[in-house]
């Protein structure tokens, strides 16, 4: 039941591909659309309120052939089936890969090792629904009988990344509950965030998969110390929460039994914002936004798993970015959304991407000789303009980009609006045009430069351009199409793994950093510290003022 273990490099595919590269490589996109008045319709897709551009990218009709016969040599297809029907493809972790069940419509049974989840997911749903509208609606009240007010996500990792994105993403459609994400060990991040609300009305809700995270842990801590030097002990039992798979951990934390949110080893951390880790999202939205995000999400596993592949958005995105990753040896990739409200976007799309296929041995045990995971940067266009466009527009690195844009200011501010997206399409359009010399010349002798003038700064004003982007436009940012571009980036994620042959699903890259933590704490308290190298023991004496 395992998922293909095929080197994508043995494969005709991608022999073909490295000789297909040596004859694009060097093309201009600006001439390909010459050449090709068809080359827009062949090279997008329209798909419910999307509308995925890729014809900006160094491609032709031999690239697109080849990485569908590279996803089919490596049996993408086949890979996409086991995931969906519960084969335990996390096979270092010998677990099943079901976050898209958090999704699917309830009458459809999802099995894993032959047991029918849905029933239990059912359960957690109802109660998450029930418990946050009582909380917001005032119906449950902290120990002092006022109504909550604020509301504490203590957790990490996909603990924190998934639910803080989504809760400033739609932060449109939220309602009067403040909501706050402590993370961080540093003492800091807590004490700042304290300072925001008072313990009578705050509900706080550990998130904590494994309920043994260090961070999280220390954080709730130091968060019921506070809490209690006002509040009786009494009092816990209606202001924290959990959500969690080790229900014993939370039981034994203090948390109240009914109070403790289940969710399942079969939801990777990373790929959890759907399960009971969404609490917080059901509390600063509401339950039926929280759905619709939920909603969304199934129709973007409806496409993923029906779609031919030249028509399938997150295959299409996955095979493009191989391209440059693998042949084109770029080593990263911008994701620039055009809208504030998807300011964290980027930071969770790390974790995801960067966690899941950031490994160096196949799924065989061995060493690879190829490049994988791809780094994963941006921020919120404009903004991007004005830090670090410089460099994809005159760098010289390639850096495939996506522009991530909605048709739709939700304000309705036109002005704005036209503003927005006019620097949305301009972008695309000037990575891939460029300016040549003699188009730098021409505009400035129109300023009435003389030709010394002209020759002494050209080179410092020409543009290359040929620089790949894709276009995700979408109509408007609502919960259902957030939940659809989140998908759709988790599915990119788990084709890319198909192809390099990697295990997308397991973390053992965090662990040595954590153990060695664990090591050096005790060192510190005791005040010696004898094994480590003479950098790392410089660092401590430093610190201990040694
Ligand atoms: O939810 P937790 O068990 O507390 O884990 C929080 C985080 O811990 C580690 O950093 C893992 O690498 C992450 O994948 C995980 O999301």
């Amino acid at each position: 039941m395992a998922l293909p273990k095929i080197n994508p490099t043995k494969t005709t595919a991608w022999k073909q591909l490295y000789e297909h590269y040596n004859t694009i490589k060097d093309q201009e996109m600006k001439t390909m659309f010459a050449a090709d008045t068809n080359r827009v319709n062949t090279f997008s897709i329209t798909w419910d309120d999307f509308y995925v551009d890729f014809s900006k990218n160094r491609i032709n009709a031999t690239t697109q052939k080849l990485l569908l016969q590279l996803a089919s040599e490596i049996k993408l297809q086949e890979a996409i089936n086991k995931q969906f029907s519960g084969c335990l493809i996390n096979e270092t972790e010998g677990r099943a890969v079901l976050h898209t069940a958090l999704r699917t419509p309830k009458t459809t049974p999802v099995l894993v090792e032959g047991a029918n989840v849905m029933p239990q997911i059912q359960t957690v749903k109802k109660k998450l629904e029930r418990f946050s509208s009582q909380i917001i609606n005032g119906q449950l009240t902290g120990y002092t009988n006022q109504p909550f007010t604020d509301v504490v996500n203590i957790g990490i990792g996909g603990s924190d990344l998934g639910p803080h994105m989504v809760v400033e993403a739609l932060g449109y459609y939220k309602n009067h509950l403040q909501t706050h994400f402590v993370s961080n060990i540093d003492g800091d991040h807590v004490q700042e965030t304290l300072k925001k609300f008072h313990p009578e009305t705050t509900l706080f809700i550990i998130v904590s998969k494994s309920f043994v995270t260090q961070e999280t842990l220390t954080n709730a801590n130091t968060i019921l110390a506070w809490f209690l030097n006002t509040a009786p002990k009494a009092a816990i039992a209606k202001h924290f929460v959990a959500v969690t798979a080790n229900t014993k951990k939370a039981e034994a934390f203090g948390i109240n039994p009914e109070y403790i949110f289940p969710m399942w080893n079969w939801v990777g951390g990373r790929f959890s914002l759907w399960s009971a880790v969404g609490l917080s999202i059901c509390l600063a939205l509401g339950y039926r936004n929280f759905e619709k995000l939920l909603s969304g999400a199934n129709q973007m596993d409806i496409h993923f798993t029906t779609a031919p592949f030249e028509k399938n958005i997150p295959v299409t995105l996955a095979l493009l970015s191989v391209w440059y990753n693998n042949f084109f040896e770029a080593e990263s990739e911008a994701v620039i959304p055009y809208t504030q409200y998807l300011h964290r976007f980027v930071t969770y799309l790390q974790q995801g991407v960067m966690e899941s296929n950031g490994k160096s041995v196949d799924r065989n045990g061995q060493p690879i000789n190829y490049q994988t995971g791809t780094l994963v940067w941006g921020q919120p266009g404009t903004n991007a303009q004005h830090a670090f466009f410089q460099l994809l527009h005159q760098g010289t690195k390639l850096i495939p980009a996506d522009f991530i844009g909605f048709a739709e200011s939700l304000h309705g501010n036109k002005t704005h609006q036209d503003l927005l997206i006019s620097n949305f399409c301009a972008q695309t359009e000037a990575l891939m045009n460029g300016k040549t010399e003699t188009e730098v010349q021409q505009e400035l002798t129109a300023k009435g430069l003389c030709n010394k003038e002209i020759q002494a700064i050209l080179p410092f004003k020409v543009f290359a351009g040929n620089k790949p982007t894709n276009t995700i436009f979408i109509k408007k940012l609502t919960p259902e199409n957030l939940g659809k571009l989140i998908a759709l980036y988790e599915h990119k994620i788990f084709v890319q793994g198909c192809v390099w042959n990697i295990c997308s699903f397991d973390q053992f890259g965090v662990e040595l950093g954590k153990q060695l933590a664990t090591t050096i704490l005790a060192d510190v308290k005791n005040n010696t510290f004898t094994n480590h190298d003479a950098s790392t023991t410089k660092i401590l004496n430093f610190y201990l003022n040694k």
